[in-house]
């Protein structure tokens, strides 16, 4: 049978074995399930905190996206569960008297994954060593001056400065040198349908997700996924999720399988808005470096000004539809975050929505991190970042247009044909407003690659749900 491609695995439950013949898979919330004492082995579930058919069901959906068996995919009640989960199954319990088990991660990091890195660390069961991961050089000076390191936990890009991360590089030096090191990639801005980390060559160990994010789409429930390259790993990671209770609710299960259903519709969408407001934000609306102001810029892995834009593009499907920018002053991104005129934009945290969402990471989402790390790590604060959902492009500038020109950071000249960036002392011709071509262009070569790689190297078991 020819092997389908993700969008189309994602749709497709398979049959339910169900005595009804159900199209959808049922929910079951049964907390107990009927034990047989005189045939235990064909005995699936006890207990809903071991295991649940809802949650099994949405576990092959999700080995199906990453092409893995289902017994290596584990699903939890979020993504910072997932973190969590895997930090403790994996890499805490290596702690000697004399090792402390040590974790090389990025310096540009969801707020939540620093705080619980820092967690760990004041509990004395980790150190988290902290270095530019989109810098390879300084990664490998920072790896190489540790006597062991247990556990490497990439994201690319990074949230929310959009860094690329050469991930295959990183992990062609890591497993060579130091084959048990184990590598964890936070594939939260890319998801399984951009990117499978599990197949480079050679693989990550450990992948997961924040669910709450593109598997779902909806921001309805809070979820987490891991995939593991092994049914070992797996296995020592759900020793953890049945000892806590950590596995997903049956409830938030069946939801999550059936928001996966529309993943490559919606993301399709969401990266095209994203692609064209990018390049509309940054050569109509004058966000990047001038002669004169060179602390504006657009921060997007899909725009063909990134120096990234290759690498991003060599192991990845699409750019994903997470930007920001710097306006250049922090009050004015303050003004523009909090303008009446914004209709459709909602300021909330979170990405991946079908709706789309406008934030100021150092106020909103980045804000657990201390002010002074954020210093130190010239993170800048009058970074705007836009989540893009799936509403009509021209209604998405129109809205940050009003908003922007209410913060008093663009001014509209002769009746909309140019727009003048106050900040930035730029004058650009509002070309793009109504021109998509220009920018779906570079956009549809990204979906020319195929979304199918190196299947055939796979060992994919048929698995029960
Ligand atoms: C990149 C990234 N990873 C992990 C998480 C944590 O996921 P959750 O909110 O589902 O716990 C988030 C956001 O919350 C995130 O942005
Ligand atoms: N108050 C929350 C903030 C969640 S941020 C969610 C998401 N990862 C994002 O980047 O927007 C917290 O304390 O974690």
């Amino acid at each position: 049978m020819p092997i389908k491609r993700l969008d189309t695995v994602v749709v497709n439950t398979g049959s339910q074995n169900d005595q009804h013949s159900v199209s959808v898979p049922p929910v079951y919330l049964s907390t107990t399930f009927k034990v047989d004492l005189n045939n235990e082995d064909a005995q699936n579930y006890d207990y809903s905190r071991s295991g649940n058919p809802t949650r099994s069901v949405l576990q092959h959906q999700i080995g199906k996206l990453y092409r893995v068996p289902q017994e290596n995919v584990l699903a939890v009640s979020s993504g910072m569960t997932a973190l969590d989960v895997i930090l403790r199954g994996l890499v805490l319990l290596n702690g000697t008297d004399n090792h402390t088990p040590t974790i090389i991660a990025g310096d540009d990091l969801y707020g939540g994954t620093q705080r619980l890195l820092n967690f760990f660390k004041q509990q004395s069961h980790a150190v988290s060593v902290h270095v530019d991961t989109s810098d390879f050089e300084k990664f490998k000076t920072v790896f190489q001056s540790l006597d062991k390191v247990d556990c490497v936990l990439l994201e690319s890009p990074t949230n929310p400065l959009c860094r690329v991360v050469d991930i295959p590089r990183i992990l062609r030096f890591v497993k060579c040198i130091s084959p048990d090191t184990t590598v964890v990639v936070d594939n939260t801005m890319m998801s399984g349908l951009n990117c499978n980390p599990l197949q480079l060559n050679p693989g990550c160990d450990v992948v997961y997700e924040s669910a709450t994010k593109y598997l779902n789409g909806h921001h309805d429930l809070m979820g987490g996924v891991i995939i593991s390259k092994t049914p070992e790993i797996a296995s020592k990671l759900y020793f953890v999720i049945n000892s806590t209770g950590a596995g997903l609710s049956p409830m938030d299960s069946w939801l999550l399988v059936r928001g996966l259903k529309t993943l490559g519709v919606r993301l399709y969408q969401q990266q095209r808005n994203a692609m064209i407001l990018a390049h509309w934000l940054e050569n109509s609306c004058g966000f990047k470096p001038t002669r004169t102001n060179k602390a504006t810029k657009t921060r997007f892995v899909g725009l063909r000004s990134n120096p990234d834009f290759k690498l991003h593009k060599s192991f990845n499907n699409g750019p994903g539809a997470v930007l920001s920018f710097e306006t250049g002053s922090f009050e004015h991104s303050k003004r523009l975050v909090s303008s009446k005129k914004l209709s459709i934009w909602a300021v909330t945290v979170s990405f991946g929505c079908v709706n789309s969402l406008l934030s100021m990471p150092c106020k909103m989402s980045h804000a657990s991190i201390d002010p002074e790390l954020r210093k130190e790590r010239d993170f800048p604060e009058d970074l705007v970042r836009l989540c893009c959902g799936i509403e009509n492009i021209v209604d998405l500038k129109k809205d940050l247009l009003a908003a922007m020109v209410d913060a008093d950071i663009i001014e509209v000249r002769e009746n909309g044909k140019y727009l003048f960036n106050k900040l930035n002392k730029n004058l650009a011709v509002n070309t793009t407003i109504d021109d998509l071509h220009k920018p779906l262009s570079i956009y549809e070569e990204f979906y020319n690659q195929d979304l199918i790689r190196k299947d055939s190297e796979l060992n994919i078991k048929s698995s029960k749900l």
